[in-house]
């Protein structure tokens, strides 16, 4: 098996192109490695305090362009840079215009060996390198869309049977071969999809682009562990519990999110007398604890999650395409969509290849250093949730704190949106003429309706010319203004174009992770809030040990957050203490609190009931 790392630690660190005087792109020394990033690179002015110095009267856009190339203004300039950069993919029927983040020539021409090295790197994980050092792992979410390019006949086997199998028992449940046991309805008519992070924003996303209005099986989601949430979405089940399909979606197989999701939807099938394991559907990894609790309970079908597909980046495997397959989404066209969209990806012509003009124009506009955000605005409600799967996508896979050499470099670029036109009455207006802190990128369709829906609301205007006219209005408002942009238009909405969207912006991160020199395919961060989860739950059981021991006393013994914080042997957690007691006084758990919520040392708690069991366990 081949290995990038050396490409990768060949990689220079990442410098603020823009504000070099240099010609030539530094590249660091060997000698320079292991020093802080912020001793090796130019710190960025921020655009916000330079406008503060600023004396009144001072033309803004001259004082902007000594940070920022003045981008160009003149029409036909600018309408030869359109042309020039214009990207088309005509199987897809996709466009990318870059022609308003205004990169100049000079820098595409120094980023040219980098981008070299960065495709050379993508070439070698999609032939199998360890891209993903730190865990030691493949990375090998392209084989999924073309399995021919599996580094070996066992996962392309994997992949093939997987799909198939995918394919055969969505067609089951929907023309109703597999049947509920205790419905009256005879077949499958809900989907109730249990997991979190990258085991739900894809097949979110999807959902919401490429459902038909009145899909065999509609689907919802539980993806968080707030149980008001979780009734929310049983109670708007009701008796179409029994003829609800539940897939329990989780890599790892033992996120605590996607675990109570299930606890909870198991209650409720045991409270309406059902067998839950007749309607279960496991995606995870073999082996996994999910896995074996499907197993050994014998649910209705178990699918595989491969350790080489991350989270963030599961949209092709079962995790998107068994809950697309089973909304009756073609999924072998979306299939196709990426693995167009990955072919083109793999030009090493920075101007022909999507990805690479993507992450081109990220670098240009975020100084490499993310210093501006990322905003999404597809124009169309149908791709409201792109911007919350990419913000995943790109905020889990660049927000790194450290580079592949060690160098503490605080990576990322920050991903908001929702749509338009709707933002145009929300936040464009700091956008156009607030605080200059991001990109925005404009999600275009072109087809407003499907053929022979059209009309006219007032004479040669049709309801989409006016979403047309919003989006070329807010690009061009925001351009006058210096704010660039990146357009990316599709055809239609369609499984195809779909699967490249997603496609291209997975390829984009890689690139990009790879010019920045981090890791792309990791999360070590996310642990950090999840054991101080785990701690704090920890620490809610021994405030109730010490509670009920107190409780347990003749006369009973009411406490103060600090004596329950001394008796904890934790003073220095007094503060979570106090709000674990609120929490549990706030939900009736057998717990008694006097004195002012609003002045914690007043409170003094105990509990309803002695446990005496509990005391001795
Ligand atoms: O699929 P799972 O193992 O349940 O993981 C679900 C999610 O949880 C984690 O916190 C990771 O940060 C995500 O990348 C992942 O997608």
């Amino acid at each position: 098996m081949a290995s990038i790392s050396s490409i990768y630690s060949s990689s220079p660190t990442l410098n603020n192109q823009k504000n070099q005087n240099a010609s030539s792109i530094p590249i660091r020394r060997r000698s320079q490695q292991h020093l802080p990033i912020y001793q090796t690179r130019p710190k960025l002015p921020p655009t916000r305090s330079v406008a503060r110095e600023i004396p009144t009267g001072t033309d803004l856009s001259a004082v902007q362009s000594t940070n920022h190339h003045r981008l160009e203004k003149d029409p036909r300039a600018l309408w030869r840079r359109y042309v020039d950069w214009l990207y088309q993919h005509k199987e897809i029927g996709l466009y990318l215009d870059v022609s308003r983040v205004g990169f100049t020539d000079e820098f595409v021409k120094e980023m040219e060996p980098r981008f070299q090295a960065a495709l050379k790197a993508m070439e070698e994980l999609e032939k199998g390198a360890i891209a993903n050092p730190d865990e030691g792992r493949m990375v090998g979410h392209y084989w999924l869309r073309d399995s021919n390019r599996a580094p070996n006949i066992f996962l392309k086997t994997q992949i093939d049977k997987t799909l198939d199998a995918i394919c055969g028992f969505a067609d089951d449940i929907v023309s109703g071969k597999i049947k509920p046991p205790s419905s009256p309805e005879g077949r499958f008519t809900q989907i109730l999809s249990v997991g979190i992070g990258g085991s739900a924003l894809g097949p979110q996303f999807v959902a919401e682009a490429l459902a038909p209005d009145n899909p065999p099986l509609k689907i919802r989601f539980i993806d968080n562990t707030d149980p008001a949430g979780i009734d929310h979405q049983i109670a708007q089940l009701g008796p179409e519990l029994a003829s609800t399909l539940v897939i329990v979606i989780s890599k790892s197989g033992g996120t605590p999110e996607t675990r109570n999701g299930l606890l909870e939807v198991q209650k409720a099938f045991r409270e309406a007398g059902l067998d839950f394991p007749k309607q279960g559907v496991a995606i995870t990894q073999e082996n996994s604890l999910l896995d074996n609790t499907a197993r050994i309970e014998g649910w209705l079908a178990r699918f595989p999650m491969f350790d080489w597909v991350g989270g963030r980046t599961s949209e092709m495997s079962a995790v998107g395409l068994l809950p697309a397959a089973l909304q009756t989404i073609d999924i072998r066209e979306m299939l196709l969509g990426a693995s167009l969209m990955d072919e083109a990806n793999r030009s090493t012509v920075i101007r022909n290849n999507p990805a690479a003009l993507l992450a081109l124009s990220w670098y240009w506009a975020t100084d490499g250093v993310g210093s501006k955000d990322m905003v999404i605005l597809p124009y169309k409600d149908s791709l409201l949730l792109f911007s919350r799967y990419l913000q995943q996508l790109v905020m889990e896979s660049l927000g790194k704190e450290y580079d592949l050499d060690g160098n503490r470099v605080n990576q990322g670029i920050s991903v908001y949106g929702n749509k338009g036109s709707t933002d145009q009455h929300a936040y464009i207006q700091q956008l156009r003429e607030g605080v200059h802190n991001f990109f925005a990128t404009f999600i275009e369709v072109l087809r407003d309706r499907p053929p022979g829906h059209d009309w006219e609301l007032e004479p040669g205007v049709t309801c989409g010319d006016y979403l047309f006219g919003m989006l070329q209005g807010t690009r061009s408002a925001l351009y006058s203004n210096d704010r660039e942009s990146i357009t990316v238009t599709v055809q239609e909405v369609t499984p195809r174009s779909v699967g490249a969207l997603v496609a291209l912006y997975e390829r984009a991160v890689g690139i990009y992770a790879s010019l920045v020199n981090i890791n792309a395919y990791h999360q070590p961060g996310v642990e950090a809030g999840k054991k101080a989860a785990g701690e704090v739950l920890a620490l809610q059981k021994r405030v109730l040990a010490v509670l009920n021991e107190a409780s347990c006393k003749e006369p009973v013994e009411p406490l103060t957050i600090e004596e329950v914080a001394e008796r904890c042997h934790a003073p220095e957690d007094i503060e979570v203490i106090y709000k674990i007691i609120a929490h549990m006084a706030a939900n009736d758990r057998a717990l008694i609190a006097e004195g002012n919520c609003g002045s914690p040392r007043s409170v003094k708690v105990f509990l309803g009931e002695c446990n005496v069991d509990e005391m001795y366990a």
